[in-house]
């Protein structure tokens, strides 16, 4: 399944995986996320805001300490599991789910009743099981050592990989068995949308095989449904990730799926196999979990360290969102613009993908800075350096959202100079290998933050700062980021 995935492809393969994957980021899936994503950041305010309360009554003045980093995570684990396989997650902690159903009918409720009634809700807890279980075993640090070795000598990984498999250790058997887990439900759910869409009299057959699914067109937009929990008979919501690429195969027909990408108008791509699509599914969940996490933890620190960025931004969300219950809808999204501006000054200075990588093409080189690199080298582009350059940003150390603000006087003198102007800031990287899923990944950013501040403040608990930072694939806080959350209303 690996092997299959957009992030690891090249050439044909690559163009035909990404084209796959456009339509999932439209404006019109955009919006349909929406609700999913505002619902679960309401799911989590509402449970701190809760728990805080309480812990208060509990001990005169006291508050609850939490770890705002793995809160974040649960919560945007919900969201991308959620919207790719068009199934509740549950990945926000359980006991949320008896605080939020009241104060407002979430989209995450929603879609856990309507689980609930179609029961579906096992496929949400396997499969979210199994992507823990693999986030887990598959990173270097806690996995199996045949894994850290695979890192350190990329050029033994096969032979790594074979030998894990003949000979494995406890932790490999967990990672393999849950891969398998995970790929078995994915290929049940599969199977289930086939069904489904064959019983609407479409021809569902032959896609495994490679052989192109003619004519099995899905006479809904979908768009939206993943989020309000409106399923099909099959368990997977129409607009989820799983049903734009399972309707994109189908040569144009189903949902916002058949739509061509951009420069793709006149490209004929061969349809995806099931494998294939399993695989970008799962890379779906890799790639916008622990990034989004850790740049909504990134952004919480930088607020909490600086009371004049916090008092502007609670200004926003109050003048956007007057209403006591209400979320940020699509027409909101234009009006919080610091909150977008605290986003992408928090992505300057702690870029969760600190590093990425290009090849310099064999038989060509490439010149940097004076030196000159032959075809065929690795080049690594280390974004957390490149984004505090003094010779590039000004202030280059300082936390100053106003940087991307066109409307704050200090814009213009806080822009980046020189050669590398235009690309100074890469927190997504850039080229056409740029991240995929960056228009999502800063509509969920910008309406948590706005979805948490309105409810709650965060102080730092003590020895947060400095901020201690681990990277590995991503970057993070090690340890966590611990913080007192603070309700802004008497409840
Ligand atoms: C704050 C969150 C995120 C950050 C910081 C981030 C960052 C990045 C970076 C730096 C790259 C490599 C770009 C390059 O080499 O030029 C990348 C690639 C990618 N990202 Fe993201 N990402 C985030 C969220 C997401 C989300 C939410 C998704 C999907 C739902 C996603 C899907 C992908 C995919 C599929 C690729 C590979 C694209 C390709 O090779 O064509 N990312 N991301």
């Amino acid at each position: 399944m690996l092997s299959s995935m957009l992030l690891r492809a090249s050439g044909s393969t690559w163009r035909q995986l990404r084209a796959a994957w456009q339509p999932a980021f439209a404006p019109a899936s955009l919006a349909g996320y929406l609700p999913l994503m505002t619902g679960c950041a309401d799911q989590l305010a509402r449970r701190l805001e809760a728990k805080a309360t309480a812990a208060a009554g509990a001990t005169a003045g006291g508050g609850s300490s939490v770890d705002m980093w793995r809160e974040l995570g649960g919560m945007t684990l919900q969201v991308v599991g959620s919207t790719a396989y068009g199934v509740d997650f549950h990945s926000i902690n359980e006991e949320d789910q008896a605080g939020s159903g009241s104060g407002s009918a979430t989209a995450t409720a929603g879609a856990t009743a309507a689980a609930k009634g179609r029961g579906d809700d096992g496929y949400g807890k396997q499969l979210a099981a199994a992507c823990g279980q693999i986030f887990r075993y598959g990173s270097p640090v806690h996995g199996s050592p045949y894994l850290r070795v695979a890192m350190l000598f990329p050029e033994l990984r096969s032979l790594l990989l074979t030998l894990a498999h003949t000979l494995p250790d406890e932790k490999f058997t967990i990672l393999t068995k849950a891969r398998t887990r995970l790929c078995n439900t994915v290929f049940q759910l599969i199977d289930s949308w086939k069904q489904q869409h064959s019983a609407e009299g479409a021809t569902a057959a032959g896609a495994s095989s490679g052989k192109p699914d003619a004519g099995a067109g899905q006479s809904n937009n979908g768009v939206g449904a993943a989020a309000t929990g409106g399923r099909g008979l099959s368990g997977v919501a129409p607009g989820s990730f799983l049903d734009l690429m399972l309707g994109h195969r189908q040569g144009g027909g189903s949902g916002s799926g058949g739509k061509k990408a951009e420069g793709e108008e006149g490209v004929e791509h061969a349809p995806l196999t099931d494998e294939q699509v399993a695989g970008q599914v799962q890379l779906f969940i890799l790639a916008g979990y622990e990034t989004t996490a850790n740049a909504l933890a990134f952004a919480v620190y930088c607020i909490a360290t600086h009371p004049e960025v916090e008092s502007r931004l609670l200004r926003e969300v109050d003048d956007v969102l007057p209403g006591s219950d209400q979320l940020p809808g699509e027409s909101d999204l234009p009006r919080l613009a610091y909150t977008e501006a605290v986003v992408n000054e928090a992505l300057r200075l702690f870029p969760p993908a600190h590093l990425t990588s290009r090849v310099v093409p064999p038989g060509e080189t490439l010149t940097v800075g004076g030196y000159t690199i032959p075809g065929g080298t690795a080049v690594y582009l280390p974004m957390y350096l490149a984004h505090r350059d003094p010779a590039v940003w000004p202030r280059a150390e300082e936390f100053l959202p106003e940087r991307f603000l066109p409307s704050s006087p200090q814009y213009e003198s806080l822009q980046p100079r020189g050669a590398a102007q235009q690309h100074a800031h890469a927190p997504f990287g850039y080229g056409s290998r740029m991240c995929i899923g960056y228009k999502f990944a800063m509509q969920e950013a910008k309406v948590a933050l706005a979805t948490l501040y309105r409810r709650l403040t965060f102080t730092l608990e003590p020895g947060q700062q400095p901020l201690k930072l681990v990277a590995s694939v991503t970057m993070s806080p090690r340890g966590g980021l611990h913080v007192t959350p603070v309700p802004r209303r008497k409840l």
